[in-house]
């Protein structure tokens, strides 16, 4: 129940912001690094890092999760990226806290530098609920319960949050990149692909569901696809960072 209380103050100070803004198959993807930047400020650590390790594993039992953020990630990542199916927690809390704890005891199993990704549908009407639940509401309800959870509201807008947080040794100092799409919560359409992209959710600007997009479509728009995308800001400018000490 405390749990619960600290949710719910999270969900309406979340609302508040958003009103102002809105397993086990080992897999590796090689690549390339392409840019560097060499005007970039100093990030000690992914320097740190980056002395002593070329790849970060990614901790998910989700494999359309992994295939989506490989998708994304696509070529040009400084780092080799290798994948852990581990079914990790379901913790409560923030978006970004679930995220750190994942990420916490990802790297305490692992001890390599490690990323995960906590994913939250959070409905404005219901002060941010489902939240970082969404999971166990989809288990319990569908993809239609979750529709009829509005049933009474005229606010149908939510938001959808990806948060990826990356430790590389010290478990004080990891790092969040977190990435938002607005939308709207409707009738479920564009049938259930093997369980994925259920969620009845239409971005902003948008006529389609998750659901009804091509994959290269979600990965324009997504949550994720902007998560990643300040992670990988992250690491080009600190590598780039790196660089330049490397050349004095
Ligand atoms: O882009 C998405 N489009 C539609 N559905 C999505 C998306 N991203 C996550 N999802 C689903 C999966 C899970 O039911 C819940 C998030 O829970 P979340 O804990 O982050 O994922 P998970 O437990 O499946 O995998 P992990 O081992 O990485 O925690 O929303
Ligand atoms: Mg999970």
């Amino acid at each position: 129940m405390k749990n619960l209380f600290k949710l719910l103050a999270f969900s309406s100070r979340k609302v508040k912001a958003q009103t102002a803004v809105r397993r086990s198959d080992q897999r590796s993807i090689s690549t390339t690094f392409t840019s560097l930047r060499k005007d970039q400020p100093e990030e000690d650590v992914v320097l740190e890092m980056s002395q002593q390790h070329s790849e970060i594993v990614f901790v998910t039992g989700n494999k359309y999760k992994l295939r989506e953020f490989t998708q994304i990630l696509g070529e040009g990542f400084p780092y080799k990226i290798t994948h852990q199916g581990i079914d990790l927690p379901e913790y409560q809390g923030e978006p970004d806290e679930v995220s750190r704890l994942k990420c916490k005891l990802a790297y305490e199993i692992i001890k390599r530098p490690v990323i995960v990704e906590d994913t939250c549908l959070c409905f404005n009407a219901l002060g941010g609920l489902p939240g970082p639940y969404v999971k166990h509401f989809l288990e319990k309800v569908g993809p239609d319960g979750l529709f009829k959870m509005l049933h009474g509201f005229d606010d149908h807008s939510a938001v959808a949050i990806a948060s990826i947080a990356y430790c590389n040794g010290n478990v004080d100092k990891i790092k969040i990149f977190q990435g938002m799409t607005f939308g709207t919560i409707v009738n479920p359409r564009g049938g259930q692909r093997l369980g994925w992209n259920v969620w009845p959710f239409i971005p902003d600007g948008c006529d389609k569901t998750f659901a009804e997009m091509s994959p290269d479509a979600k990965n324009e728009i997504s949550h994720r696809k902007r998560a990643v995308e300040v992670m990988r800001k992250y690491f080009l400018e600190s590598i780039g960072h790196k660089s330049l000490s490397g050349a004095c």
